[in-house]
C-alpha cells in the first residue's frame, strides 16, 4: 500500500511546433502566476479579528522551534476519511492533504493521551481467602475439638505441652485432613485435592499446621493397612540447612513411636550417608527406608539426578515452607525436577498400578480415569507473595488460601516491590527506630546490653564482614558474651552457636540474614537491626524472631538520618501497627567513649593480623 502519493507538476502537452524558448517562458509565467495566487491566499489566512482568543492562545503555546508552514497547518485541519468503510485502518489515522501542486496522504491522530490506570484484579482465591484470626491468645482452640486426630497424636501433643491449637493450626489442620478423608490414594469424589497456601505471621505456629496432618496420615485407616510398605509420602522443602534441621526435629519428635521414618537431605551428612538412609536393596528390589523427607532444594535435586534411591512415585504431600523464598529460588528449577520424579512410575510398578499419575492437565472425565494418585502442595510463609505470575510457576491445583490479611480484589500495590496490601505483624511486637550516626552505632548496641540490660539480643547486620567486625569489637570491649552467626562459620559451628544462644550462654548473637527466616529460638526478647534492612520482607522476618507464639517482644532499628524517611514509609506501607522513635541521649554513651576509643585501636590491630593470616 502506498502511504504517500505525490503528484508531480506536469505541464500541459504543448504543441510540438513551439520552440524550446517559448515553452520555458510559458512555464515561468505559469509558475509566477501560481506564486502570486499562493501569496494572496496566505494573506487572506492571517488571523482576522473574528478569531477567538482561545484559537490564538493555542497557536502561541506551540513549542519553540516548531514553526510550521501554512500548508502544514492546513494539512492538520483537512482530515477526510480515506479508508473504505470496511477497512481495518481507523479513518482518523489517515488524513488527506490537498494543495494545488500536490496531493498526498499523511498519517496522524497520534496526539498524547493520558494512560488509563489499570486496576489490579486478584484471582478469586487470592482475593477471598479463609481468614485466620490475628490474635493468638484469644483464639486458642482445644486440641480435642479438632475431629479426626488419632488419640496417639493428641497424647503426643499433650506430652509436648500443647493443649490448644493456634488459629492457623485450627484452620489449616482440618482442611488438610478433609482432603485425605477418602483415602491417601484418591481425592474427594475421585478428584485431585486442592492445593493449600497459608500466609500467617511469623511465630504463629505454621510448622505444626503441616506436621500434624502429615503424621496423622500414619493413623489413616487405609494407611494403617498399607503401611507394610514404606514409601516417601511427604516431602518438605526448606531454603536453608538450619531450617531443614529445625523442621526435621519437629517431624521426628511427632513421628516417634508411630513407626514413621524421617530422613533429612540437607548436606549435614555426606551424600553416601544420606543415600544409605533413603533406601536399601532387599530381595533384589530397592525398598524405601523413609516415609517423610525434609530437604533443601540443592541437595534434593542432587539425589534425584544421581538416582540415589529417592523414589517420589508415592508422594502425597509436597510442603514448601518459606514458600515465597522458594518461589524466588525457582530459577534453580528444583520444582520441575520434583514434579518429573513424582510422575515417574515407582520401580517395577509400570503398567500394573491401579492408581496412576499424569502431569497436571485440564480436568476432564477422561483424565480422571483411571483414578489419579493425588499430589497435594502445601505452601507456608509469613510473607507469601500475592503475585499471581510468581505463584503460577508453582503449578497449583485449584488453590485455597488461608490468610490473616484480607486483600481487596482490586487493590493496587502500595509501592513497587512491596506486597499489595502489606503483611501481618505479630500481635505482641513493639517496634522502635533509633536515630544513630556511623560512629555511635557500636556504642548503642553496648548501651542496650550493658545499661538497658536487654538480653538476649539477636542483632542483624547486612553483611558477614560487618557481623564479624562488630563481634570482635564487642568482645574486645568486654563485659558481654557475644557470638557471630554467618556463612563464615561451618554448619557445625552454626548449630552449636544457635544452641548456646538458646541456652542463654550467649547474650548477644550478631548475625547476617542467615538467621532471619524461620529460625525458632526460644526466649529472644529483643531484635536489633544494627543495619537497616533494605527490603520489607527481610524486616518482617528479622523482627519475627521475637514476639513468637503469642509472646511479647521488642524490635529496634538503627537508622541514619538519610535512611529515616524511606524506611519509615516502607514499614508503614507494609502494614506496621506503628513504629516509635527511641532517642538515646549522647550523655548516656559518654562514660563508654574512652574505653570505646581504645577498643577501636585494638580492633584495628586484630583485623590487621587476621588479614595477614588469610
Ligand atoms: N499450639 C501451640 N501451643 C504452644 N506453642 C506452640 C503451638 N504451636 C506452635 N508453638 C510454638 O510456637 C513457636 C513458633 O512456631 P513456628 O516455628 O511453627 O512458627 P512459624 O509460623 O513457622 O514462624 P516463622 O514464620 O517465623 O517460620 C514454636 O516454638 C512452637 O513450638
Amino acid at each position: 500500500m502506498s502511504l504517500f502519493l505525490v503528484n508531480r507538476y506536469l505541464a500541459e502537452e504543448e504543441d510540438g511546433s513551439a520552440s524550446k524558448e517559448t515553452r520555458s517562458q510559458l512555464l515561468l509565467a505559469k509558475l509566477q502566476q501560481k506564486a502570486k495566487e499562493k501569496q494572496q491566499r496566505s494573506l487572506m489566512e492571517r488571523p482576522s479579528k473574528g478569531q477567538t482568543s482561545q484559537q490564538q492562545k493555542r497557536k502561541k503555546r506551540k513549542p519553540e522551534g516548531s514553526h510550521e508552514s501554512p500548508q502544514h497547518k492546513k494539512r492538520k485541519t483537512q482530515a477526510v476519511p480515506l479508508c473504505a468503510p470496511d477497512s481495518d485502518i481507523p479513518n482518523k489515522l489517515v488524513k488527506k492533504k490537498k494543495t494545488h501542486e500536490s496531493e498526498f496522504t499523511v498519517l496522524g491522530g497520534f496526539e498524547n493521551k493520558a494512560i488509563q490506570k489499570v486496576h489490579r484484579v486478584l484471582p478469586q482465591w487470592l482475593a477471598q481467602p479463609d481468614v485466620i484470626h490475628k490474635d493468638i491468645k484469644s483464639n486458642l482452640v482445644p486440641i480435642a475439638s479438632i475431629t479426626g486426630l488419632a488419640p496417639q497424636l493428641i497424647r503426643k501433643l499433650q506430652n509436648n505441652g500443647i493443649q490448644h491449637f493456634f488459629p492457623v493450626q485450627a484452620e489449616v489442620i482440618p482442611a488438610i485432613l478433609e482432603s485425605t478423608e477418602q483415602g491417601l490414594l484418591v481425592g474427594r469424589g475421585g478428584y485431585k485435592p486442592r492445593d493449600i497456601c497459608v500466609s500467617a505471621p511469623t511465630g504463629s505456629g505454621k510448622t505444626l499446621a503441616f506436621v500434624i496432618p502429615v503424621i496423622q496420615m500414619r493413623f489413616h485407616p487405609q494407611a494403617l493397612m498399607e503401611r507394610v510398605v514404606c514409601e516417601v509420602r511427604a516431602l518438605a522443602v526448606l531454603p536453608t540447612k538450619e531450617l531443614a534441621q529445625q523442621v526435621c526435629t519437629v517431624f521426628t519428635s511427632y513421628a516417634e513411636g508411630t513407626g514413621l521414618k524421617v530422613v533429612m537431605l540437607a548436606g549435614q551428612k555426606s551424600f553416601a550417608a544420606e543415600q544409605t538412609s533413603l533406601s536399601e536393596l532387599r530381595g533384589g528390589r530397592r525398598r524405601s527406608l523413609a516415609d517423610i523427607v525434609v530437604a533443601t532444594p540443592g541437595r534434593l535435586v542432587d539425589h534425584i539426578n544421581k538416582n540415589s534411591g529417592l523414589c517420589l512415585g508415592h508422594l502425597r504431600f509436597l510442603v514448601m515452607d518459606e514458600a515465597d523464598r522458594m518461589v524466588d529460588s525457582m530459577h534453580q528449577l528444583w520444582l520441575s525436577h520434583v514434579v518429573k520424579a513424582v510422575h515417574t512410575p515407582p520401580n517395577g510398578a509400570e503398567g500394573r498400578a491401579i492408581f496412576r499419575r499424569t502431569e497436571p492437565v485440564h480436568v476432564t472425565a477422561a483424565s480422571l480415569s483411571p483414578p489419579q494418585m493425588p499430589l497435594q502442595k502445601l505452601l507456608f510463609s509469613a510473607t507469601l507473595t500475592q503475585n499471581p505470575e510468581k505463584l503460577q510457576q508453582l503449578g497449583l491445583h485449584q488453590p485455597r488460601l488461608f490468610s490473616s490479611i484480607h486483600a481487596q480484589p482490586n487493590s493496587t500495590p502500595a509501592a513497587p516491590g512491596l506486597a499489595p496490601d502489606g503483611f501481618d505483624f505479630p500481635q505482641g511486637l513493639t517496634e522502635y527506630y533509633v536515630p544513630c550516626t556511623l560512629s555511635n552505632k557500636p556504642l548503642l548496641i553496648l548501651h542496650f546490653i550493658l545499661r538497658m540490660k536487654l538480653i538476649p539480643i539477636l542483632c542483624f547486620t547486612n553483611s558477614r564482614e560487618t557481623a564479624h567486625r562488630l563481634f570482635l569489637l564487642v568482645q574486645l570491649f568486654g563485659g558481654v558474651h557475644a557470638a557471630e552467626f554467618s556463612s563464615r562459620l561451618s554448619p557445625g559451628d552454626r548449630k552449636k552457636t544457635l544452641k548456646e544462644f538458646e541456652q542463654g550462654k550467649v547474650q548477644l548473637l550478631i548475625s547476617t540474614d542467615a538467621a532471619a527466616r524461620g529460625i525458632d529460638i526460644n526466649g529472644v526478647k529483643c531484635v536489633v537491626n544494627y543495619d537497616a534492612p533494605q527490603f520489607v520482607r527481610t524486616y518482617i522476618h528479622r523482627i519475627g524472631r521475637t514476639a513468637r507464639a503469642g509472646k511479647s517482644g521488642l524490635a529496634f532499628t538503627f537508622l541514619f538520618r538519610v535512611q529515616e524517611k524511606r524506611f519509615l514509609q516502607m514499614v508503614q506501607q507494609a502494614g506496621s501497627p506503628g513504629i516509635q522513635k527511641q532517642l538515646i541521649k549522647p550523655q548516656s554513651l559518654q562514660s563508654m567513649e574512652a574505653r570505646y576509643e581504645q577498643t577501636l585501636q585494638e580492633l584495628a590491630s586484630v583485623l590487621k593480623d587476621e588479614k595477614a593470616k588469610y
